[in-house]
């Protein structure tokens, strides 16, 4: 079931298209993932989810309550962090000060409570950011860049809450470019120059960008690659099989070469990594 659909979207800014016929969909209680390089209208789709810009398309947001932590600070520089979560708090009709309490030691904000905003580190910014966002326990997250110049061990942890609200039930939408934390979605969709050039999870993706590779440990590689000659092989201390779909084409694989007399010892998968794929990707599209 769906959160949010976006269907056929486009974002013009003059005769300049950001964002270009753009469908997706979020399904409700998965991490989706928008990648794309620099440019490619990421936070442009975010800013139409929220009615920011004009666009041409539909927008279907089923969530009864939405969070958002945009790219540019919506914080107050001139409160501090407490201060400014107290403030969005009462936006939200928020009353329990536990809650403010709660946010404060989630993004481990607590010792710095009492510090400005325009005095806080760009991680610090971004983390009392995503308190904010949170505040109201949503059920749709959307994230632009949450863990821009967070640290790498703060950013283990927000991808740690993340997962922790998935299990909760929430969805999450997120724009990052960072692979690993790619690689922590359920689902990508990548875009390039406003369109979507490749959706799937992230191991569909690698497949369909660079194929599988079998290598096989066998007793006799050179009658190996000679049985498999309508394969795309090559040994390289063991046989290097190129194949589309490696679940389905092993077993047969085996086969043929058993059939043969080659004796295979070992069989192992190889995929490439998600950077390899979606540098194929923007290549090919
Ligand atoms: N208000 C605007 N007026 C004119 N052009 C704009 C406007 N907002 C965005 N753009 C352009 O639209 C394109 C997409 O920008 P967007 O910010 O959506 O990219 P992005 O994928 O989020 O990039 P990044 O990874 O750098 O954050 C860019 O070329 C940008 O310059």
């Amino acid at each position: 079931m769906n959160i949010l659909e976006i269907s056929n979207l486009s974002v013009r800014f003059g005769d300049f298209y950001a964002v270009k016929g753009l469908t997706l969909n979020v399904r409700r209680g998965e991490i989706l993932g928008l990648l794309g390089p620099n440019g490619s209208g990421k936070t442009t789709t975010i800013r139409a989810i929220f009615g920011m810009v004009p666009y041409e398309g539909e927008i279907r947001n089923y969530a009864t309550s939405v969070g958002w932590m945009p790219q540019n600070s919506p914080l107050y520089l001139n409160l501090s962090v407490e201060e400014n979560l107290r403030f969005f708090a009462s936006l939200y009709g928020i009353e329990d000060e536990r809650r403010v309490e709660e946010m404060l030691k989630l993004v481990q904000l607590e010792r710095y409570r009492k510090r400005l905003v325009k005095n806080l580190s760009g991680g610090m910014r971004q983390r009392a950011m995503l308190a904010c966002a949170m505040l109201h326990d949503p059920e749709l997250l959307v994230l632009d860049e949450p863990t821009a110049g967070v640290d790498p061990p703060l950013r283990v942890s927000f991808w740690e809450q993340f997962e922790k609200l998935r299990e909760e039930g929430k969805t999450i939408l997120v724009t990052t470019h960072y692979m690993d934390e790619a690689e922590r979605c359920e689902r990508l969709v990548l875009i390039r120059n406003g369109s979507k050039i490749a959706e799937g999870t992230p191991e569909e993706i690698k497949r369909r960008a660079c194929g599988d590779r079998l290598l096989l440990e066998v007793d006799d590689a050179l009658a190996a690659s000679r049985i498999l000659s309508d394969y795309r092989s090559w040994i390289n201390g063991k046989v290097v099989v190129e194949v589309d779909d490696a679940a389905s084409e092993a077993p047969k694989i085996i086969e043929m070469l058993s059939r043969a007399g080659v004796k295979v010892f070992r069989v192992e998968i190889r995929r490439c990594t998600l950077e390899e794929a979606f540098m194929r990707l923007m290549e090919h599209a």
